[in-house]
């Protein structure tokens, strides 16, 4: 499959690797605050539209960044890519922990449950916007207090959606998927690859 060569909006070095895991060539855009930060939620929000407004921001957000900066000398020549991933467990919206107490409580919830995790592609191109979603069902076995603590502990829990890595130390504590691991862990391949291959 050839893929065209793309800017990644990103500081998440999952969506890189999965990139990589799938052959497409990429260019890594470090773009300045608010990226990597959780986006406010609106009143009244549904994850699902959250997820999809966030991914949109991120990457009109990028490319007004990207356009300052070919006005200093810089051209935009590549298809522009972000996505947002949100987890919720009953239409919460179960964001990236703020310390370790927020970590704690975050799983405690997901304990013996089954949540949404959702994650939004898009990729900018020609003065287009495509579109992707995708969504996952994930259910936990029921964690002990010790475990949470203990996984807590490794750091793996921060900068994560939901406070945890489906490709970490968490796989163990997931008894149930039903959507795409990819997309869990922050950028749906088969999905990502539709999009590009609309492009190409
Ligand atoms: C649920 C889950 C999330 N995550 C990560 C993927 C994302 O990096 C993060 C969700 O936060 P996002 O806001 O989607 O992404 P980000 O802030 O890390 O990066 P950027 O906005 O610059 O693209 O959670 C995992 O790595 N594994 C998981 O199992």
């Amino acid at each position: 499959m050839k893929y065209p060569h793309i800017y990644l909006a990103s500081a998440s070095p999952r969506r890189h690797e999965l990139l990589t895991q799938i052959g497409v060539a990429h260019e890594i855009l470090n773009v300045p605050p608010p990226a990597g930060e959780d986006e406010p939620i609106l009143p009244g929000e549904v994850p699902l539209d959250y997820v999809q407004r966030t991914a949109l921001h991120k990457a009109e957000w990028a490319a007004k960044w990207l356009n300052r900066e070919a006005n200093e000398g810089r051209r935009i020549v590549r298809p522009l890519l972000t996505a947002d991933t949100t987890v919720a467990l009953a239409h919460e919206i179960l964001g990236k922990p703020s310390d370790h107490d927020d970590a704690i409580t975050i799983l405690c919830k997901l304990s013996g449950q089954t949540h949404q995790v959702y994650t939004a592609v898009v990729l900018l191109h020609d003065r287009q916007v495509h579109k992707a979603l995708s969504t996952s069902d994930v259910t936990f076995a029921k964690l002990s207090h010790q475990c949470i603590e203990d996984y807590v502990k490794t750091g793996e829990a921060f900068g994560k959606a939901g406070a945890y890595g489906i490709q970490g130390h968490a796989a163990s504590f997931i008894q149930h998927l039903a959507g795409s691991y990819s997309g869990v862990m922050g950028l749906p391949l088969c999905e990502t690859a539709a999009l590009l291959s609309r492009i190409a």
